[in-house]
């Protein structure tokens, strides 16, 4: 495993700017998220350092070593794709040692045996190693997708999108297991997803993309709860944070040059039967927890709530902010 450094990476498709000199270092064993929304450029990053593409300007090192002049399969990187690429006509076994039996590889048909039994377990898919790719189930054949990418070590690991195709409850499991498993081979990858839940809980450290520029990175707690600018603040938290004008709600301390409070669940503080100031539009019950839509005059908010919390449509309530975040005119936080 390998150290990644992105140095003023640059890269254009006739009008679109795809990426504009995006810095980035991916330590060591370090799993990185690129989260931003379609068309932000993060397919584009991946691209650029498996070699698929070429930059229009900047530099890409891979474990100290410039790899500008390098084909693809000279990096030494493994890439998984949105959608399983699996070889249809080989079993589970032979797709997961496939990428072992390059000639260049050297290795003995035990060792090859040993590695892809491993990575079988690991990506529980050791009870159908016999079964052709096609006759499997979406998840399964995105496990032994992930499990051919995890059997090599490359410097690097490049993931985009690997669960989106699956059902929730499955991307919850692999989201869990892969997590685990680059733990527990101490690998470097990087990421690419808009989901912020998988940025979230799988990510060493978050890095926000849009329009081709990386706006912060940082561990997920700081970036969630230290944004440096309005879009980031926007990308985390579900409910989606409220921006509020300066004086609709009391608590605030807003500091000089503030144009709008960002106030999530933990920013407003709810109290029942006095001092009305807001009330509830409408109940939305998710088990176990409820989104309470709220009027504070013409301004809508949404805020998670105990379901507990004795309440219901049309009632009257006092909301009150507590620390919220404060942003400038041109959507930059203010401390
Ligand atoms: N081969 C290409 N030719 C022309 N435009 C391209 C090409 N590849 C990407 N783009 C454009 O570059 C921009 C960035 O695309 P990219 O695929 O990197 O975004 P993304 O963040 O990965 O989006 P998504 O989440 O939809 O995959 C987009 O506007 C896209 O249309």
């Amino acid at each position: 495993m390998s150290d990644v450094v992105l140095k003023g990476l640059s890269k254009r498709f006739g009008e679109t700017q795809a990426l504009c000199d995006l810095d980035l270092a991916i330590g060591d064993g370090e799993f990185v998220v690129l989260l931003g929304p379609t068309g932000a450029g993060k397919t584009t990053t991946l691209r650029l350092i498996a070699g698929l593409e070429r930059p229009d300007k900047g530099r890409i090192e891979i474990g100290g070593r410039n790899v500008a002049g390098e084909a693809p399969a000279e990096r030494d990187v493994a890439f998984v794709f949105q959608q399983y690429s699996l070889y249809p006509h080989m079993t589970v076994y032979e797709n997961l040692a496939f990428p072992l039996r390059a000639p260049v590889r050297k290795l003995t048909h035990d060792e090859i045996d040993r590695r892809v039994r491993e990575i079988a377990r690991m990506v529980r898919i050791d009870h159908k190693l016999g079964n052709r790719s096609t006759h499997l189930s979406g998840g399964e054949m995105q496990r032994v997708a992930i499990g051919r990418a995890l059997v090599r070590r490359p410097a690097i690991y490049l993931m985009d999108e690997p669960l989106s195709s699956l059902d929730a409850k499955l991307r919850a499991e692999l989201r869990l297991e892969l997590k685990r498993i680059q733990k527990e081979l101490g690998s470097t990858l990087l990421y690419v997803t808009h989901d912020q839940v998988e940025a979230m809980t799988m990510a060493d450290r978050i890095g926000i993309v849009a329009e081709g520029r990386l706006m912060q990175v940082g561990s997920p707690r700081e970036i969630y709860g230290n944004p440096t600018n309005l879009h980031v603040a926007a990308r985390l938290g579900q409910p989606h944070i409220n921006l509020l004008p300066t004086d609709l709600l009391p608590g605030a301390n807003p500091p000089a040059g503030t144009k709008t409070i960002g106030a999530r669940t933990e920013h407003l503080d709810i109290i029942v039967g006095r001092d009305a100031n807001a009330e509830i539009d409408w109940i939305e019950h998710l088990g176990d927890q409820n989104h309470l839509h709220i009027r504070v005059r013409d301004q809508k908010l949404v805020t998670l709530a105990d379901p507990h919390l004795a309440i219901k449509r049309g009632d009257r309530i006092n909301l009150t902010l507590r620390d919220p975040l404060y942003f400038d005119a041109g959507g930059r936080r203010l401390a």
